[in-house]
């Protein structure tokens, strides 16, 4: 008998942030009904896997090993869960939609693999995961980017998720510097994991079809990550890539910047002199002028005159540990 449990985040708190437009109908109501139960609801993101190769071939490329703990992100009425449930010891699905839950555990009842399926009714970016090995998902595209970094935050390390994404999305996750779509999500997830592309979806593989083209990308997170504070990372990338076609020095090297680094340097003096207790005599350091750091670390030979969008992950995070030498942080 599949089991199905309803998590402590779960639906109970009402839809996900992004379908906050759904919050105050039930699930059926949102969609065109057609007054079949199991109608694709949009704010669901539910556009369904019909094409059976396609999905053999995100399964196959999953590479799932027979001992293998699989998570299913958003398994819909089961087309995939099936097939992941051939491969792997057992599979843990989280579902939005209580409609789904019940279908897909009823799919499986009473067949050979059945045994091995838990769904878990919940929302997936507010449920705790249970242990997997494996991430396989065909998710809504309103809850890619929070699930791709919830995924890269979870410990302990899977070996890899296989997702399909929207294809401009799933193109930014692997994008190269000096590319278009180079930008904060690539240089974010790239930091964490090695994304590879596996294959183009067409629209007409769903039922409904969505509005764009879709892209299934293999995630694997590097272990052990950089050893970088993501926070200050991302504070640095986010305020680069803001203007990522210019150089970096004209990016930084303005008012409102200098003031956000400025009292990050307030910050971090006064948690500095509470931790080192003034009373114990500690040399104090001396001031850090804000503007010519800025001025001195945009001089360096590698920096000068650099355009943001041409610097790889290697080059953020020399550029990352050159501010903070000189007293500058981005949190
Ligand atoms: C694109 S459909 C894919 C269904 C199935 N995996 C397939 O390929 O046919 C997305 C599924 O994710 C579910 N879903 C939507 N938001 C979710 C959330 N926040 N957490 C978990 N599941 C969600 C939807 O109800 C739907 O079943």
């Amino acid at each position: 008998m599949p089991k199905s449990k309803k998590s402590k985040g779960s639906s109970a708190g009402g839809p996900v942030n992004a379908f906050a437009s759904a919050s105050s109908t039930t699930s059926t109501s949102t969609s065109k009904s057609t007054g079949n139960l199991l109608d694709p609801v949009k704010a669901y993101g539910q556009n369904f896997l019909k094409n059976p190769a396609i999905i053999d071939a995100i399964v196959q490329k999953s590479r799932i090993k027979p001992q293998d703990t699989v998570l299913e992100i958003g398994p819909g009425t089961g087309n995939l869960t099936v097939k992941l449930l051939e491969r792997c010891q057992k599979l843990n699905a989280i579902e939005y939609d209580p409609r789904m839950v019940r279908e897909v555990s009823k799919r499986v009842e009473g067949t050979t693999d059945g045994h091995k399926l838990t769904v878990i009714h919940g929302d997936a970016l507010k449920t705790s995961f249970p242990f997997f090995n494996v991430c396989v998902a065909n998710v809504p595209y309103q809850i890619s980017s929070g699930l791709v970094f919830k995924l890269l935050g979870h410990r302990p390390f899977f070996r890899c998720a296989v997702m399909m994404f929207q294809e401009e999305f799933a193109l930014r996750l692997s994008a190269r510097p000096g590319e278009n779509l180079y930008c904060r999500l690539s240089v974010n997830t790239q930091l964490l994991a090695r994304v590879d592309q596996l294959m183009k979806v067409g629209r007409n593989n769903f039922r409904p079809p969505p509005k764009v083209e879709s892209r299934v990308v293999r995630i694997e997170p590097r272990n052990p990550p950089p050893p970088v504070n993501f926070t200050e990372w991302d504070g640095m990338v986010r305020l680069l890539f803001n203007r990522k076609n210019k150089t970096i020095f004209s990016v930084l090297n303005n008012k409102s910047t200098y003031k956000v680094l400025e009292e990050n340097v307030k910050t971090k003096k006064a948690f500095e002199e509470r931790e080192m207790g003034e009373e114990k005599g500690e040399e104090r350091k001396g001031e850090v002028d804000v503007k010519q750091v800025v001025r001195e670390v945009c001089e360096l030979e590698f920096y000068k005159d650099k355009r943001v969008t041409r610097l790889d992950i290697d080059d953020l995070l020399k550029l990352l540990s050159e501010f903070n030498k000189r007293g500058i942080h981005f949190c």
